[in-house]
Formats: structure tokens, sequence, C-alpha cells
């Protein structure tokens, strides 16, 4: 801008409005003071024109000329012009246009007005429009910063009303509303003056002043005034309501001096409704707010204590003789037994319900209250739910409570069944107010049961429900003493905790079916886990017996394998036998003696030269005995040292020199098996003493074939050297041990054997088998079946484990010792 449109500029605009220009951020109040008063010192706020240069010479002359009028007005002017410099210097320093670095503003040591404004000249003019334009992006800057700040202010207030609110429910605090009613005209015509003073922008708030000198506040979560109707009333105390649509327990109660309003507040007029009414109305909206999710029924009891007694006020017989008592359920709620519980519907149903209970509602008249209730009055709403996607059911009670109004009695005037209605009724709230103290103070005992009011709410005043307490107060300086006990009482009421914040109420009859499924569920949680165990102990025992099995099954083949190569074996001898029989009774028949005479004669037992038939027999063969010269018997047991053997042991008689035999009754599930043994030098070789006694038994030999080899050729055998019957056990095993070549205590003498002698084996006579060889017999305790012979079990088919019962060979034939069985030849 050129100087002289500035100085133009300047006297033609009279207002260059510098007073804005002069609330800079970082000046203070008096700075701003100060550029004011500098900009106007006469009171003017607008500034006078800068002068053009060619005045500020003038009136630099003129300045210079008049210095001591001027005085006065200098030192006025020092301040303001340092504040002006101070202005100066902050918007200085910024490049060309700095007045700071000027060394003209330098040389101003006391600078005043009229010598400032010829200084800045242009430069003023220049800095205003820096400064607007400043501002202008200042404001731009902030604005949005500002309106930001300002939400977030108003958030951060209602999130801490909302935290406030969450703390006063985790506390579990009762809450308490106060509402004081207007001055009756009665009141008013009395000349009763308020004692209570509500300021309408403190909502918690109330100071109660019954003198000029005195001055109480109370602090409630709300106090409502004469003011307020019961709409403002109940749009507090829609979000108590509302949580029993949620599930939860709730109780509304008020409480307050008679005629203080307490039924007006609960039960209001029918052209001003109450709590009752319009919360009974909030639940229908709800219900129908969420029909599509929940699905809600309604029913609802009204009840009063009325001299301490129960009296259902919806029972329409009206008996008065029907005793109502609370018991306390599973669960630890209280109930009454055989209340009605009605169900409504509609709002129009709850309010016919109300009206009929309040009908039945006992009331009289008192000096305080011409329509008075002498008896606490009880409505109880029951909710149940059912989520219709989840299935949850819930059950939750709403208690709406407007007790009896606490009075004096004296006060009331009440004599007869007034006057015991008044103690019946004093003696509950006092007993209302004791529970309170015991809740306040923690203590361990509460005296629910002194009266059926608080043993009725006992799960309303400390259990896990929400509760609302109206207190309510009468403003008149006439009941100002029974105002400041409510307020006290009130006052006690809230700081009860509840302890634990209020628990959603399940439905009993779900929540019962719930822990029968889940104690179901437990159980069979546990049978699984049992299950699961022995399954895998089956699984483990499965895995090793599959691997037994299949130990097994390979020696079973092996078993199966060795055992078919016996059965050739046997076959191939069996072929050999045949034919060295057919040869030998061919070679018999070619060279047969002639008959003769024999003298010898049949034994007393049945006699047989023949070998008996095969099969299980069992045979008892007198062994001959042994005789000496004159065919007398001696004695075949051993004989005691000294003893002559061929001493007679008895008279000499003829005994025939064929065998005895005798059937023995046929054992079932006996047999006998003949195996080819070694000579008897060779037997002698492999038995030893011990293992002498054990059984002998030829393996897969054919039945058939016990007939072919003959008896004869068993020495050794019970048949051969003894007497008695034939033993199996291992005690008779030693009869059995032999010794055919020499002269065994059990074996017939060879010279003796007669025609037993002459019968040699097959193998002897076809020279086949070595001398000596022969077949022999033993009896064994089982037949078994070739598959259960042949099972490795047994041992003596698998051959690594024949080879360890291995106890002697003797050319082909093994004697094997099966310590699990018995003693077995092959
Ligand atoms: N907030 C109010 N606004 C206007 N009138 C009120 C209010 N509160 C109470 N009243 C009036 O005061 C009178 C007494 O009220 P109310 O019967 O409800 O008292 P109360 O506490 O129930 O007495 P009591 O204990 O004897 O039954 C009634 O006529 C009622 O209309």
């Amino acid at each position: 801008m050129e100087p002289d449109r500035v100085a133009a500029g300047a006297s033609s605009s009279p207002q260059p409005s510098p007073a804005p220009a002069m609330f800079l951020p970082g000046q203070t109040r008096d700075h701003e003071r100060g550029a004011v008063d500098c900009a106007d010192p006469g009171g003017d706020l607008n500034p006078a024109p800068p002068p053009s240069p060619q005045q500020a010479t003038v009136e630099d002359a003129a300045v210079g000329g008049d210095v001591e009028q001027e005085e006065p007005k200098k030192e006025a002017m020092a301040g303001v012009g340092e504040a002006l410099r101070s202005f100066m210097e902050e918007f200085g320093d910024q490049g060309e246009d700095s007045i700071i670095l000027s060394p003209r503003l330098q040389e101003i040591c006391t600078p005043d007005r009229p010598t400032a404004l010829r200084f800045l000249g242009k430069k003023y003019n220049n800095l205003m429009e820096r400064y607007k334009k400043q501002v202008v992006k200042c404001s731009e800057e902030c604005d949005p910063r500002y309106n930001g700040l300002k939400k977030k202010y108003t958030d951060e207030c209602a999130e801490r009303r909302r935290l406030y609110n969450e703390l006063i429910e985790l506390r579990g605090n009762i809450r308490v509303f106060c509402r004081c009613r207007p001055l009756s005209s009665n009141e008013l015509a009395r000349g009763c003056s308020s004692v209570v003073e509500i300021d309408s922008s403190q909502e918690t708030e109330l100071q109660f002043v019954p003198n000029e000198k005195e001055r109480k506040p109370f602090k409630f979560d709300h106090v409502f005034g004469p003011e307020d109707d019961q709409e403002a009333v109940f749009s507090e105390t829609v979000p108590v309501v509302g949580s029993v649509m949620d599930g939860f327990n709730v109780c509304i109660f008020a409480y307050g001096q008679t005629g203080t309003g307490k039924t007006f507040t609960m039960e209001g007029v029918p052209e001003n409704r109450g709590v009752n009414y319009r919360a009974l109305e909030e639940l229908f909206r709800i219900s129908e707010k969420r029909s599509a999710s929940v699905a809600y029924t309604f029913s609802v009891s009204i009840l009063e204590v009325y001299n301490e007694k129960i009296r259902d006020l919806l029972d329409e017989s009206n008996d008065q003789s029907k005793r109502l008592d609370i018991k306390q359920n599973a669960d630890g709620t209280q109930e009454v037994h055989g209340l009605v519980e009605a169900p409504i519907y509609n709002i129009d149903g709850v309010w016919e319900k109300l009206k009929f209970g309040a009908q039945n509602r006992s009331v009289g008249s008192t000096n305080a209250n011409e329509l008075s209730s002498r008896s606490h009055s009880l409505v109880r709403v029951t909710v149940r739910s059912e989520h219709l996607v989840t299935y949850q059911r819930s059950r939750s009670h709403m208690w709406l409570v407007d007790l009896a109004g606490s009075e004096r009695i004296a006060k009331t005037g009440v004599e007869g069944d007034r006057l015991k209605e008044s103690q019946f009724i004093n003696k509950s709230l006092s007993a209302l107010g004791d529970v309170i103290s015991a809740l306040a103070s923690k203590n361990s005992h509460i005296p629910y049961r002194n009266s059926k009011l608080t043993h009725l709410l006992q799960s309303s005043l400390g259990g896990d429900c929400k509760t609302l307490m109206f207190v309510q107060i009468s403003p008149s300086s006439m009941d100002s003493g029974e105002t400041l006990s409510s307020l006290n009482f009130a006052s006690r009421v809230r700081a009860v905790e509840h302890g634990p914040a209020a628990r959603k109420q399940a439905d009993p009859a779900g929540s019962l079916k719930l822990k029968q499924m889940t104690e179901k569920l437990q159980h069979e949680e546990k049978e699984n886990a049992q299950l699961n165990q022995s399954l895998q102990l089956m699984q483990l025992k499965y895995a090793s017996r599959e691997n037994v099995f299949r130990t097994l099954n390979e020696k079973v083949k092996d078993a199966e394998q060795a055992c078919r190569n016996y059965q050739q074996r046997i076959r191939e001898l069996e072929n050999e036998l045949g034919n060295e029989k057919r040869a030998s009774r061919d070679s018999a028949r070619s060279s047969r003696p002639p008959l003769v005479p024999t003298r010898q004669r049949q034994p007393q037992g049945r006699t047989n030269s023949f070998a008996p038939p095969s099969g299980p027999s069992r045979w008892r063969l007198k062994a001959p005995a042994k005789h000496n010269k004159e065919n007398i018997p001696v004695a075949m047991n051993k004989p005691n040292a000294g003893d002559d053997p061929n001493k007679p042991v008895g008279r000499a008689r003829r005994v025939s020199l064929a065998p005895v035999i005798r059937q023995i009754p046929i054992q079932p599930k006996r047999r006998s098996s003949m195996a080819v043994l070694p000579s008897v030098r060779e037997h002698l070789s492999v038995l030893n003493d011990k293992k002498a006694g054990s059984r002998l038994s030829q393996a897969n030999m054919a039945r058939g074939s016990l007939g072919a080899f003959g008896l004869n050729l068993v020495p050794g055998t019970p048949l051969a050297g003894h007497g008695g019957p034939v033993d199996a056990t291992p005690d008779g095993a030693k009869f059995r041990r032999f010794d055919f070549g020499s002269s065994s205590k059990f074996t017939s003498p060879a010279p003796n054997v007669g025609m037993w002698n002459k019968m040699v084996t097959p193998q002897q006579k076809l020279g086949m088998a070595p001398a000596g060889a022969k077949l022999c017999f033993s009896i064994q305790k089982r037949v078994t079946p070739p598959h259960v012979r042949a099972k490795p079990g047994l041992g003596i088919f698998d051959p690594a484990l024949r080879e360890n019962m291995v106890v002697g060979r003797a050319g082909n034939a093994l004697r094997v010792l099966n310590p699990k069985r018995r003693q077995s030849v092959i």
C-alpha cells in the first residue's frame, strides 16, 4: 500500500477498528485495555487516523514547541506507548515489514501516540491486514478443532454419566428418588411455609431449611419438586422398569409420612396415572417392540399386608379367613402360596386389575389424610420371557409397593382400630428401618422375618434385584420433623449396598431342567471317559494278543508242517510194517511146525495168545510168577538181602506160562499208542532214572496199528512186567520202566516167556529194526484230537521247542521231555 493512499485512507476512514486487533493471543487483559486506551485515550475506542508525513513534520515542530503542555500527556501516554511497543514487537520481526528492526523505532525512547502513529504509517495498515488474515486463518484452523473438542467434551460427559450409573449399579446401591409434594390448600390456609428448597438446576440435591439458621443438604439420585408431574417422575423410573424385561427382579416402593403422596406417586389418579400403571404400560410397549425376538407373558398379583396379615386383593371370594403365608422356594426366593396370579394381555386388563385391587385395599380416614392407606399395598408383576431364537427362558418379578404412611399417633389422633392399624404400620416400618440399618452396617444377620413386609421384600431389599425407593416428603413447616426423619431414613437407604450387581433371573423350571441336563451331561462325560479308558486298554490288549496270535500262527504252521512230515513218515513205516507182516506170515505159513498136544492148561482168567484188540481197553496181566525148577513161585519183588531167590515162597503148584489177562473196565478218554523204541541198550542210554517215569507216547500213531504190533511186543509196559492194573500216573511210571534184555524185576525172564517169547517184533522178524528195537506201548491220560495235538503249545511239534525238550536220541527216535505236558517218545 502506498503511503499517500494510506494517509488518505486513514483520514477518510475514521474507524480502522483497532480494538479487535488489540485482542491478541498471548496478551493479557491489561495489555488489551492498554491498547484500547492507547487507541482512544479520550474514551473513543476508535484510534485517530495516522497523520500524513507533512502533518507529522508540523506536529513534530509543534511538539517541540509546546513541551510543557504536552508533559502530563506524555507521561500518561508513556505506558500506552509501551503497550503499543510491545504489541508492535509481537507483530514485528516479520521480514521486510518488521518494525523492530527499524532504527527509527529504536530511537524512540518514550513513544507517544502521535509519534508512534506517524512512525507506523503504512506499516500499521499492513500489520492490520496481516492481523486480520491471521485471525481468519486462526479461526479457520480453530473452528473444527473447537467443534471437535466440544463434541468430545459432550461425549465425555455422557460417558462419565454412564460410568457413574454403572458404578452405582456395580456397587448395588438402592436408588433413592425424593419427591416433594406441593403445599396443600389446607396448609397454605394455615400459613405454613415450605421447609424444602429445591434448585431446579441441581437435580440430585435439596436443602432442608426448617428455619433461617438451619440448612441441611440432602443428596439423592433424583429430586422431584412440587412442579414435577407424573410423567417427569416416570421418565426417570423407566430404566429401572425396563430391567424387568431383561430378566432382572425389580422393586419400586414409596416411603414417607402419611399424606405425602405415596399413593399418588404409585397409583396416581385416573387422569394422572402413577408409576404402577405407567410401568405396566411400558412393559407392554417393550414387549410389542421386541415381539420379533422375544415372547413375553405377564401376570399380576395384588396383595396387602394389613395388621401383619397378608390379604389377596385379587381374590374375588374376598375370603377374609383365607390365610396366606410366605414360604421360601428352593431357589431362596420368597413366595406366597395360594396367591391369585392373574394373567394380563393388554393395558386395559391391567387397569381393571389395578382398580379391582385398589378397591379391596384397606383405607381409612385420619387427621393427616382423608383417604389414608392403612396397609402396605404390593403389586407383583411376573414377567416370563422366551427368546424365539435361543429359546432361553427367564422369569422375573417387579414389585410395586405403596407403603402405609409413617405417622405420629398423637398427631393423627387415631384411636380404636385406627390406632391398632397405626401400631402395626409403625411396627413394620420400624422393622424395615432395622433391616436397612443392618444392611447399611453390613451385619451378618438381617432381621427380615421381624415383619411380613420385610419378609416379603427380603430378596428385593438385600437380594439380587434392582431397587428404587421414592421418599415422599411434605414441604410444610408443620411436618418438618417427619420430613427430616424421612430424609434421614432415605439417606441411610441410599447408603445400603446390595452387594453384587443385580443378577438376571432364569426361569426356575428352565433352570431345573438345565441343571438336570448338566448333571446328566457330566455323568455321561464321566462314563465316556471311562469307556474311552477301557477302550484304550482293550486296544492295547488286542494289539498284544494279535502279536501273540501271529507268533502262535507261525508256530502252528511250523507244527503242522512237522506233523505232516511225521504222518508221512508213519505212513511209510506202516507200509513197511505191513509188508514185513505179510512177508513173515507167508514165511510162517510155509514153515509151520506140526501140531503137538499141549499140556498147558488155560489159566483161570481168560487167556489169549493173541494180541489184545486195539482200542481203549485196559488190561491187567497177571505176570507169570517167577518159578524155581519145581515150579514153585519165588518172590518177584525185591528180595531182602540174604534171601535166596530160589527159595520157594509158597506151595509148589503148576502154573501156566501164559499170562493171565484180565480185562479191566475201559476208562473213557484214554487211549493207547505205540512207538518204535530203540533197542534196550539204546533205550537205556536214552532214559535216565528221573525221566524214566514219564509216559511214552507214539505221536500220531494210527490207532489200528496197535493191533498189528501186538501186545507181546511191549515188554516194559505194565502188560509185560506188572501184575497189577495199569497205572498211568507218575507213581505207576516206575513200573513201566523196563529192561527187556536184562532181568528186570517187572519183566518175565526170557526163557519163561512162553508163547510171548515167540512173538517177536515184526521189525525183528524182518530184520528192519535194529536188534532189540521194540514197540513201546503207553497209556495216556487223554485222547487229544490231532488238531489239538498239533498245537504248538505241546512243544514236541515245534522243531525249535522240541530240540530243547530232547532228552535222548536213538536212531530216528527221539525222547523228549515236555515239562508242561508229559514225556514223550517220538
Ligand atoms: N405431587 C403431587 N402433586 C399434587 N398432589 C399431590 C401430590 N402428592 C400428593 N398429592 C395429593 O396429596 C394427597 C395425599 O396423597 P396420598 O394419599 O397419595 O398420600 P399418601 O402418602 O399415600 O398417604 P397415606 O400414607 O395416608 O396413604 C392427595 O390428595 C394427593 O392428590
